[in-house]
């Protein structure tokens, strides 16, 4: 008798029941948990004095509970969201985090997704089944079983499959189908076979993954930090892993994802960043950021270190022991050549400088007095006393003076004369006068990479330090306040009638107690230090980075363990990169693997069929990514007059935030357009958000040039004057690709004059 529908919906009913059954068991297990832990941590945050040891033994299990409850808290939404049945007749579910059954000698109640275990729940296909008989998606609502999808593997379904070969495709689709947030969610659930291979592809060495726009190459990124510090936990605990964006809005946007896997130790950063104490966030030309990416920079502030180590051209005169004492040029000549063959960095030569001259120049001294009658004390009291000198001090400070890579740079790039000596040999006029700028300036991001050359050559100086230390203080607070804040929310979840922990404790004292006992993780010490190496690397959005922001990052991790992210075909800056060859070259030569991403997650076929002839401009060599989904829904194509465009597009992204009910809009639109197309839209709609504030993520609408909205994603997007976006961009065809393609569903071009060819061809 062949079931009929009512049947199946019966059957359907009764598997969420009992999924329904065993989630509500694992809820149960994870509060108990919770409550262990939260136990325990208050009885060890109670405990005073003892002996040290006691303290340090005291303070690392403080530690270990309070990673442990953040860990437990943030996988409560989702916390279980697949089953392996498997040909033995075994059942897995498998979940954000591994749950086992202490009374029935420690059997999995839920595996972790990164464990072994759990890899057929992505890999497996009716093809090679892995023995899976069926997967199980089970979609969840806080704590209630919403919806499950079951994929029989077997020969019939092989025949049927996706012709993608996504796996749980029902469940992808209402993933993918969801509106945005303004914040990347993970994608723990719905992983895809491609992605699972460079998720946990081995540890060593660099990988780089190309993919197209909305391939999931962050998404990928982030679950392998998760997967790697899973899986070598040991060894990336100690040195931390270092996730580096473009700019501080993506990293917000992007700054949910590993949390809610549960990773707290990764450091996520832009390059600018990682030059501790100095907020990289001023503009300039794209054509002075240019030059300064270039690797000819290294030789020039070379130069210009060089340049702060002189000789006199004949002799300086000072008064010493009321007597002229000559401070000639071959002494210093010499002196300089002792101190650069030692070849440290200046502000560490520089001792051995005015170690050579305080000898030489007491040699003379004594040569007036009569050498015979002296010994080697008498000589040594008169170098003593020639350190003392300040006239003296100040003459070997002009010669080779301490110096901070701040003020060098600031000097450098603010004298003419100055940039001509370091740099004729790189840059003609007209390029060295692009780079110029007034003293004091705000620094770029162009510049960090260059203070952190510069930090290399010139070494370590005590401001640093301290500005370290400062940051890190800053940081142990805000730790602290996190800490106390899981903890409350834990209280509350259980037990409202104990003592409140912020009662017994508060962020101070916590911050205070987690500074003695230095147990702050890798990625927290590693933020404030420039010369901290990371365990592993993981670089978004790589296409955009300069041969002098590569050289910022290889030095953080000399062990060249790296994954690589980004789109060649994206690239916007005129710094970035066209040939993945040429970027990792000159570090790793051919030692590097390529993995590709192929299905566009994001952006629905329609757009995809007005992007795609973009690529043909461009001089790269690349197949398009296949989009997943389509909508219906083909792009709009708004003209208008060159009077109108700003009211036109204000608008229109007034009618777009109705359509999206409750998503997010993007204005993209050219650099120098930003304030007049911002001010239109924020009239209309006032909590839009102009420029890249990364609090703006939670705008309804964004106004920004394209590339700052590099890597986001809305649910509609507008682009206003695309012929300005290709007038003003370095790489104005590569913008308008970026554009196009970071809508999630609706998209529209408004355009004043004929559309601009790459985009169609003139309308009638
Ligand atoms: N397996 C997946 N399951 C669900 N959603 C996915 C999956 N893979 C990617 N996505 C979603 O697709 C969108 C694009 O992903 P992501 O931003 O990582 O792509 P990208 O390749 O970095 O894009 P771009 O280079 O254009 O910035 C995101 O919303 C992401 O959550």
């Amino acid at each position: 008798m062949s079931e009929t529908r009512a049947d199946r919906e019966l059957d359907h009913a009764d598997s969420v029941a009992a999924e329904q059954r065993y989630v509500s068991m694992l809820y149960d297990k994870l509060d108990e948990l919770r409550r262990y832990n939260s136990k325990r941590l208050a009885e060890t945050l109670r405990e005073t004095g003892g002996t040290p040891q006691a303290r340090t033994e005291r303070d690392i299990s403080t530690k270990m509970h309070i990673d442990k409850l953040s860990q437990l808290s943030a996988v409560e939404n989702g916390l279980c969201f697949g089953r392996l049945d498997l040909d033995s007749e075994e059942r897995f579910h498998i979940g954000r985090l591994g749950l086992f059954d202490e009374e029935n000698e420690y059997a999995p109640l839920l595996i972790d997704w990164r464990a072994p275990a759990a890899r057929p729940f992505y890999l497996a296909t009716a093809a090679s089944r892995d023995g899976v008989i069926r997967r199980r998606h089970i979609r969840t609502t806080r704590r209630t079983v919403t919806d499950l999808e079951d994929e029989v593997l077997d020969l019939d379904s092989a025949e049927q499959g996706s012709h993608l070969g996504l796996a749980g495709e029902a469940t992808l689709l209402a993933a993918l189908d969801e509106r945005r947030t303004g914040q990347m969610g993970d994608i723990v659930a719905t992983i895809q076979a491609e992605q699972d291979n460079i998720i946990r592809s081995g540890m060593n060495g660099v990988l780089v993954v190309q993919g197209g726009p909305g391939t999931g190459k962050t998404a990928v990124a982030l679950h392998r930090a998760a997967y790697l510090l899973y899986t070598y936990r040991q060894q990336l605990t100690k040195r931390g892993v270092l996730v580096v964006g473009p700019n501080k809005t993506f990293l917000r946007y992007i700054g949910q994802v590993l949390p809610s896997l549960g990773e707290t130790g990764v450091l996520l950063s832009t390059v600018g960043e990682l030059y501790p104490g100095v907020a990289a966030t001023a503009t300039e030309t794209a054509t002075a950021a240019e030059l300064k990416g270039r690797t000819e920079m290294v030789s020039v502030l070379n130069n210009a270190v060089r340049d702060r180590q002189q000789v006199p051209r004949k002799y300086i005169e000072v008064t010493f022991d009321r007597e002229p004492l000559h401070i000639d040029k071959s002494t210093c000549s010499q002196a300089r050549t002792k101190a650069r063959r030692a070849r440290k960095p200046h502000n560490e030569a520089r001792k051995i400088f005015r170690r050579e001259m305080f000898s030489a120049l007491a040699l003379q001294v004594a040569d007036r007095l009569g050498r015979d009658l002296l010994d080697q004390r008498d000589i040594d009291d008169i170098a003593a006393e020639l350190r003392a000198d300040s006239q003296v001090c100040e003459v070997l400070e002009q010669l080779w003076p301490e110096i901070e890579p701040t003020t060098l740079l600031d000097e450098l790039l603010s004298s003419p004369e100055r940039m001509k000596k370091a740099a004729r040999r790189y840059f003609d006029e007209s390029q060295r006068r692009a780079m110029l700028r007034e003293p004091g300036s705000e620094w770029t991001p162009a510049d960090a990479p260059l203070l952190d050359e510069l930090a290399e050559l010139l070494g370590e100086d005590d401001s640093e330090q301290q500005q370290a230390q400062l940051r890190q203080e800053r940081e142990e607070l805000a730790y602290a306040e996190g800490v106390l804040h899981i903890m409350e929310q834990d209280e509350e979840i259980m037990d409202p009638e104990r003592l409140r922990v912020s009662d017994v404790l508060d962020a101070d004292l916590l911050a205070e107690r987690n500074r003695t006992n230095s147990e702050l993780t890798a990625a927290e010490r590693a933020a404030g230090d420039r010369t901290w190496t990371f365990g592993h690397v993981i670089v978004d959005e790589a296409q955009e980075l300069s041969a002098m922001a590569w050289r910022v990052i290889m030095r953080r991790c000399p062990s060249r363990s790296m994954t690589v992210v980004g789109d060649i075909a994206q690239t916007g800056s005129a710094a970035g990169a066209s040939s993945w060859h040429d970027v990792l070259g000159p570090y790793v030569a051919r030692r590097w693997r390529l993995e590709e991403l192929t299905v566009n997650y994001r952006t629905p076929s329609e757009i995809m069929s007005m992007a795609t002839p973009l690529l043909a401009e461009m001089d790269v060599d690349l197949s398009v990514p296949t989009s997943v989904r389509s909508t219906g829904i083909e792009p709009s194509l708004v003209r208008t007059s060159e009077e109108e465009d700003t009211a036109r597009t204000a608008r229109l992204a007034a009618e777009e935030l109705e359509a999206v009910d409750g998503g997010h809009v993007a204005v993209l639109c050219p650099p120098d357009r930003r304030e007049e197309f911002g001010g239109e839209v924020s009239e209309l709609i006032p909590r839009a958000a102009v420029g890249p504030r990364p609090e703006g993520l939670e705008a309804p609408v964004m106004v920004l040039s394209v590339d700052q909205a590099k890597g986001l994603e809305f649910d509609s997007v507008i682009v206003a004057d695309p012929a300005g976006i290709l007038e003003q961009s370095p790489r104005g065809i590569n913008d308008i690709y970026v554009a196009l393609t970071r809508t999630t569903t609706r998209l529209s071009v408004v355009h004043h004059g004929d559309l601009p060819a790459p985009l169609g061809p003139p309308e009638s």
